[in-house]
């Protein structure tokens, strides 16, 4: 479903609402929310957002659970470690339990592909062996097409069975940690988050184009059971077609 909105600040508090609403019922069917958050620059306004009343307020932070869709594979004080803006935006200025974040850790003396191993542990340990449901997962889009760390022609593309896997970035020449598709899909709530006349040629492709998720790995996200909505401005959303928008 699309939401698309003239003003980043409408966008954000339509999103705000909905998480809230999201982590509300699964509180009341099953006493807590589980709820993983995404990088880069575009959540940064939300998480600001969700720190301040009324969302600060009406989350139920005691009973949510804090996880990554990804992480780059940096030292913690590292600016491009996606858990450092969350932490400094949103979960330092909320009444959460700090045992109940778990985010994606890093290690100098580990390789990235232990520390996968050790996060889809966590989250056994968590959700238990049977297939790990998310209540929500937050995603942004690349201008290339990526989500979470989902980047093109990386073999992570293929991943039938892991829930995490390492990948590497050639170009940036970074280890990343990232949740797979499979699991991704297994979610009760996916939503995207994007702005911008820049991920408009890429929004449209992903939505509208041909499917080839080796080229667009966003096209590898399809819930299975859950619902999946698109949060957009009027810029990225402006190559769509009139139906798409509407839907
Ligand atoms: O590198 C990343 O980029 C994507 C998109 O980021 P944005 O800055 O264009 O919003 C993000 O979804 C992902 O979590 C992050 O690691």
């Amino acid at each position: 479903m699309m939401h698309i909105f003239s003003e980043a600040n409408q966008l954000n508090e339509a999103l705000a609402q909905f998480i809230v609403s999201a982590a509300k019922t699964a509180v009341a069917e099953k006493g807590r929310f589980t709820f993983a958050l995404t990088g880069g620059s575009s959540p940064k306004k939300l998480y600001e957002l969700l720190a301040k009343d009324p969302y600060r307020n009406e989350l139920p932070w005691k009973n949510t659970y804090i996880f990554w869709g990804d992480e780059r594979f940096v030292p913690q004080d590292d600016d491009r470690y996606n858990a450092k803006m969350a932490y400094e935006t949103l979960l330092n200025h909320v009444p959460i339990p700090k045992e109940q974040i778990y985010p994606m850790p890093y290690s100098a003396v580990m390789p990235p592909e232990e520390i996968a191993h050790q996060y889809e542990s966590l989250l056994k340990k968590h959700f238990g062996t049977a297939a790990p449901e998310f209540d929500f997962i937050l995603l942004g889009m690349g201008d290339d097409g990526h989500t979470a760390s989902l980047f093109p022609y990386t073999p992570v593309l293929q991943e039938k069975d892991s829930w995490v896997s390492e990948v590497y970035h050639t170009g940036q020449q970074m280890y990343r940690i990232t949740l797979t598709a499979p699991l991704i899909n297994k979610a009760k709530n996916i939503a995207f988050l994007l702005f911008g006349a820049n991920k408009a040629q890429v929004l449209y492709d992903v939505l509208e184009g041909e499917y080839q998720p080796e080229h667009l790995p966003t096209q590898l996200i399809k819930p299975k059971k859950g619902s999946i909505h698109w949060f957009t401005d009027e810029a990225a959303a402006s190559k769509l077609t009139q139906s798409r928008q509407e839907n």
